[in-house]
């Protein structure tokens, strides 16, 4: 197996309080992974370190070839700032933004890449459309196209499918597949099991640690949900150094 990201006794937090500890795996290259498990079980935390937003308490992960700025990362919808004045044509153009330079000129050919990125998430039309005045849907879509744009080998979805219909969902879970289907390697935080179960051929279950790990059908047994609920039921807020450590 070649490793896409490596986790390395990993530990994670806020302020020397761990959110998440001793994490040890790797994700295979083209790998299409869910990350699942109760709230404050620590995913998004996760992503955020993959993604390089978060530097780690301890531990370490391994990027491989691609650098962390190279990850594409679609953080939870709450996290996004809609009341910024751009339109979807530029809030999509903002993906090229690694090959192009933070001022770098749009030239004719990423002009057509953005078009087409448009039109593959159903948006065409609505190029010069405030982001604030779309519905989450439609703002879901744009950031969707914003990720094609950015041709990552990674790609880390915080919740991508929360709070959207069931065709804009089903939509966009057809770009993760023609992800897969590309050999990228995509992690998507997700609460609805059914899809996990039925698009995700692997699952970290993660309840502050790692619960289970590996083919979905065998991480998602109840015995697993259950104790992974208690887990985090019974974790300590205010833990300063790591359970684990100090135990
Ligand atoms: N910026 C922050 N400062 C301090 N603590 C934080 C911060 N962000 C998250 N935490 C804490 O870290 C823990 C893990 O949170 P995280 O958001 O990673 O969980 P999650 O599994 O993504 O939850 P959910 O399913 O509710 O989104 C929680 O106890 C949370 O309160």
């Amino acid at each position: 197996m070649t490793a896409a990201l490596q986790f390395r006794d990993l530990t994670l937090g806020y302020d020397r309080h761990p959110a998440v500890h001793h994490l040890n795996g790797a994700v295979e290259k083209g790998a299409l992974m869910a990350v699942v498990g109760p709230n404050g079980a620590g995913k998004s935390t996760l992503c955020k370190a993959v993604a390089g937003v978060l530097k780690p308490l301890a531990g370490r992960i391994e990027r491989g070839d691609v650098a962390a700025t190279d990850i594409a990362y679609l953080p939870q919808a709450a996290e996004i700032d809609r009341t910024f004045p751009i339109n979807v044509f530029d809030m999509v153009a903002m993906g090229a933004w690694r090959r192009a330079g933070l001022f770098g000129r749009i030239g004719k050919q990423d002009r057509a890449r953005i078009e087409t990125a448009i039109q593959s998430v159903g948006l065409a039309g609505f190029e010069s459309r405030p982001i604030g005045s779309l519905s989450g849907g439609q703002m879901q879509r744009t950031l969707f196209a914003r990720l094609l744009l950015q041709e990552a080998r990674i790609i880390l979805l915080d919740e991508p499918f929360t709070a959207i219909d069931a065709k804009t969902a089903s939509d966009l879970f057809d770009v993760v597949r023609r992800w897969h289907a590309e050999e990228r390697t995509v992690v998507a935080v997700l609460h609805d099991l059914e899809l996990v179960r039925t698009g995700f051929p692997q699952t970290l279950l993660l309840a502050r640690e790692p619960v289970a790990w590996g083919p979905t059908s065998e991480v998602l047994t109840p015995e697993n949900l259950l104790r992974a609920r208690r887990m985090c039921e019974a974790f300590d807020e205010g833990a300063e150094a790591c359970a684990h450590q100090a135990a």
